[in-house]
């Protein structure tokens, strides 16, 4: 396997000539809204302290048209599972490379799996400041039998962050499908069959300026939620401008992805974001990504569309999108030539 660029940067390396990104990608200047902050919503999923459902559904409609992404607070998820889930996946990432990589060995289909910078290392031109490890997480006992066994309450530890997380991933699509106005359990099924964990880990970088943990794009998803730790990194592309999308202490990012705009026909938009790396300190992030069954067929929820509506996408089988939005390293612009319908 290539090197993890944990197991060879060091505060004091210089930054090698494959990790240098041309000034046009390079993290540039950030810019706040006129109160200081990125104004990115923050919504608090407890119905007493937020008015009534029907407000948060609202909240989560205009936050997913207007920004595609936002975080929650009060989401149900303890704050004890969430600290421990970051403090084992920390320590999975400060094992020696050779550990890490044995822990990662065991799944026959590989999809248990440890790589650095993207999937596309072997072909890509530049590399991303990041170590990954990623696997399934559902159904767990299908899948547990192949996750790290090492640090030793890893496989505990992280079977319940998913099955928390899943839970709330359905709530908000619940709420989600009622503020769309399409059927109950819309999204259950084999919409969110396929749920994901990726947990990334961007060492301290010596020149945070020339590089980046990851490249713009928006995730091949229904939705991700995010737990992003207490460092900063994460932006958000808004108005042609790079944001930063602030840690705040026990919530959770909500990213919409592809999949959902092309269910709600363009009603909710995936969120362009990218990862900035800093010089001072490891982060360490984990994202669930809810994806749908490899065989389903992604199309506009006819309900939505009508004469004033046309559908904006054509139907595709899932895998088939998977597979080309990986090929074509996340690309906006292929990626709207593969799902756009061209009439
Ligand atoms: O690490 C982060 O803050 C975001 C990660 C991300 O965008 C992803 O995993 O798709
Ligand atoms: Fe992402």
């Amino acid at each position: 396997m290539e090197k993890l660029v944990s197991s060879w940067s060091t505060a004091g390396t210089t930054l090698p000539e494959s990790y240098i990104f041309p000034l046009e990608t390079r993290p540039g200047e950030l810019h706040f809204g006129p109160d200081g902050n990125s104004n990115i919503p923050v919504i608090d999923l407890d119905e007493d302290h937020n008015h009534d459902q029907t407000s948060i559904i609202q909240q989560i409609i205009k936050a997913g048209q207007e920004y595609g992404i936002f975080q929650v607070v009060n989401h149900g998820v303890s704050e004890e599972l969430m600290d421990e889930t970051m403090k084992v996946m920390k320590k999975f990432h400060e094992m020696p490379a050779i550990d890490k990589a044995r822990e990662c060995s065991k799944d026959p289909k590989m999809r248990c799996r440890l790589y650095t910078s993207s999937e596309n290392y072997s072909t890509e031109e530049l590399h991303y400041w990041r170590d990954a490890l990623v696997h399934p997480c559902h159904p767990l006992e299908e899948h547990m039998q192949f996750w790290p066994e090492n640090p030793t309450q890893y496989r505990e530890i992280v079977g319940k962050y998913t099955v928390e997380v899943r839970k709330l991933a359905s709530k908000i699509l619940e709420l989600i499908s009622q503020g769309l106005g399409v059927k109950p359990g819309y999204f259950s099924g084999e919409l969110s069959e396929n749920p994901i964990v990726l947990v990334n880990h961007y060492p301290a970088c010596p020149e945070p300026g020339l590089a980046l943990g990851i490249a713009k794009h928006r995730d091949p998803s229904v939705i991700t939620i995010l737990l992003q730790g207490d460092v900063p990194g994460l932006q958000l592309s808004k108005d042609g401008k790079w944001v930063v999308v602030p840690p705040l202490s026990h919530a959770f990012v909500v990213n919409i992805g592809y999949v959902l705009q092309v269910l709600s026909n363009g009603k909710l938009k995936g969120a362009e974001h990218r990862v900035v790396t800093n010089s001072s300190v490891a982060r360490t992030t984990t994202s669930l990504f809810i994806y749908p069954s490899n065989d389903s067929i992604i199309k506009p929820e006819t309900t939505l569309t009508d004469a004033c509506n046309p559908p904006l996408y054509r139907a595709f089988q899932y895998k088939d999108f998977r597979s080309y939005y990986i090929s074509n390293t996340a690309d906006a612009e292929k990626v709207h030539e593969f799902m756009d319908r061209h009439t």
